[in-house]
């Protein structure tokens, strides 16, 4: 039995219960999905300063997650925010959604191309290829120029502009696969890949699969080295006993 949990960063419950669906959507009969997102922080994630503050939700959950005993967790947000950090948390496999994406990019394509919500948000994806080793395979990066929230008012107005500016990153950029770079773009992977006939890429329901195949495989997050559980020491205040 797989049991994953499916945190949004970010507190918006409309995205978490978006996010959740995507990955309901393609887990196996007996995988188990548990959508969770912080109890405070920032109801979306648009920058560093955000990211930073969500990391700390991202963390909690985590602890609850391994609390529970779950199989693998996914960081649901284009940043990946405390990735690693949550690495030494868990005892089981973490992945985030740009990880997860550009991975399955690379495995159908030679090129990539990105595309997100704000322009100040680019430089986050930027470093994550930098960090991932996939900046020779990301072609171009793109951002609708809308609020991550957008992607939640109903108008169906930033779904739009991601269809267009997917089929202008077909047109324009030599890419043979595009990743969505949101979690709120989670449910529009399946149609964009049938409408502009490329692999259009969401990292919620990749993740999701790379879960479960680690978990086949019985393989969880290697606790030797730099990913091992934090060093025991006493933390004050709020993060009291946060490490342990
Ligand atoms: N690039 C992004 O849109 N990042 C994100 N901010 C959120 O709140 N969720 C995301 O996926």
């Amino acid at each position: 039995r797989c049991v994953i949990q499916v945190i949004n960063p970010n507190t918006s419950q409309a995205m978490t219960a978006t996010i959740g669906a995507a990955a309901r959507a393609v887990a196996a009969a007996d995988t188990e999905i548990l959508a969770v997102c912080p109890q405070e922080g920032a109801p979306s994630i648009e920058g560093h300063f955000d990211e930073a503050i969500a990391a700390v939700g991202v963390l909690q959950q985590v602890k609850l997650g391994r609390e529970a005993g779950v199989s693998g967790h996914i960081i649901a947000c284009f940043g990946d925010p405390g990735l690693l950090a949550a690495r030494e948390l868990a005892r089981a496999p973490v992945i985030g959604i740009a990880e997860a994406a550009m991975h399955t990019a690379t495995l159908l394509a030679t090129r990539f191309s990105i595309v997100t919500t704000l322009p100040r948000t680019l430089i986050i994806a930027r470093h994550l290829l930098h960090q991932y080793g996939f900046e020779r395979h990301c072609a171009a990066l793109h951002a609708i120029d809308l609020p991550v929230l957008a992607l939640e008012d109903g108008s169906g107005a930033a779904q739009q502009k991601v269809r267009q500016q997917c089929l202008q990153a077909k047109r324009q950029d030599g890419s043979g696969a595009i990743v969505l770079g949101c979690g709120g773009m989670a449910d529009l992977a399946r149609e964009l890949t049938r409408e502009l006939g490329i692999p259009v890429i969401d990292g919620v329901s990749a993740a999701v699969k790379m879960i479960e195949s680690l978990h086949a495989l019985g393989l969880s997050t290697s606790k030797h080295g730099d990913l091992d559980f934090p060093l025991a020491k006493p933390l004050s205040g709020r993060f009291d006993g946060f490490n342990s």
